[in-house]
């Protein structure tokens, strides 16, 4: 008998222009399944996906869409055993790199090969996250891009060194494993996953499902410092610098003494002057090629 698959498609992700293809390509490499379709609107999808998984059985959920219908999707799946394939199709996808998923033949092939891991999952404010949150630096040049017209690689590149050049320099406070401690950071990092969509590995402890998540508390300062970083993430170690600081746990309260800009999994959220990030007790199980 035919397994039972979902397949949930953000038609607004991304700038696949051909998704009839994609959708064609999916059904063409999930023979063994019955495939239903089902389209987002933007408009109550979370309750609506929650309703479609309560009310009928899947034997997978597969999500193509980028980082925030990735998310959507899974927080109507906390603590289910049914396995979650995600396909990319949004700008970035920094979930998708962790998972080593970049595009449909990788999650073709993470269903093939039928490897699933436990994924823990955060909690910022009572927002789901599953990747990875982060303040200053980068969720500026988030921030930046979004508001811009441009779009492209080009674009980013240009935001990024307007961004160095504007070298703002926060502070936070940590309360974590039973300390406070006080940081300035050009950027600080929680982090679930281990690498941002890019592949640039901000944090090379990572590991998504082991229980904890990391802290990521960077602050260079000179051109060194910078070049230094490069290097760093060329190498994929981040040992060894002494602007970098990393927190292993499972629970830490920020005060956002400078007013950094916060994202979520790319999604900005402004104006968070305390924010308290908890690994969650529920997990997703989710496909995974690593
Ligand atoms: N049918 C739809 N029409 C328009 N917008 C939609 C529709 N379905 C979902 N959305 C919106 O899509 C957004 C989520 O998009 P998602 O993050 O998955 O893709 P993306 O923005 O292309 O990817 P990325 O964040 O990687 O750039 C949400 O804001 C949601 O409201």
């Amino acid at each position: 008998m035919l397994k039972h698959a979902l397949l949930i498609i953000n038609p607004a992700s991304g700038n696949h222009d051909n998704k009839i293809d994609l959708i064609d390509n999916i059904t063409k490499n999930t023979s063994g399944y019955k495939v239903t379709q089902w389209n987002t609107t933007g408009e109550n999808d979370a309750y609506k996906i929650g309703h479609l998984l309560d009310t009928e059985n899947h034997d997978i959920v597969m999500v193509a869409g980028g980082d925030g219908t990735i998310s959507l999707v899974a927080s109507q799946m906390l603590g289910s055993d049914t396995p979650l394939l995600p396909i990319p199709l949004g700008s970035a996808n920094g979930l998708c790199a962790c998972l080593g998923i970049q595009n449909l033949d990788d999650s073709i092939n993470a269903l093939k090969i039928g490897n699933t891991i436990q994924m823990d999952i955060l909690s910022v404010n009572e927002t789901i996250c599953l990747h990875l949150c982060d303040f200053g630096f980068n969720a500026a040049l988030v921030k930046k891009f979004e508001e811009s017209e441009e779009r492209g690689m080009i674009s980013y590149f240009k935001s990024s060194l307007t961004q160095a050049f504007e070298n703002n320099k926060f502070s936070f406070g940590l309360d974590i494993n039973g300390e406070t401690v006080l940081v300035d950071a050009k950027m600080l990092v929680i982090a679930n996953g281990d690498r941002y969509g890019t592949g640039v590995k901000i944090n090379p402890l990572g590991k998504l499902n082991d229980r904890k998540f990391e802290v990521v508390v960077l602050n260079p300062d000179s051109i060194q410092d910078w070049t230094a970083l490069t290097l760093a993430f060329l190498k994929e170690d981040l040992s060894g610098l002494d602007f970098v600081e990393v927190f292993q746990t499972k629970r830490v309260h920020i005060t956002n003494l400078k007013d950094a800009v916060c994202h979520v999994d790319g999604e900005v959220i402004d104006d968070q002057k305390t924010v308290l990030i908890e690994l969650m007790d529920k997990s997703v199980n989710f496909f995974s090629n690593v």
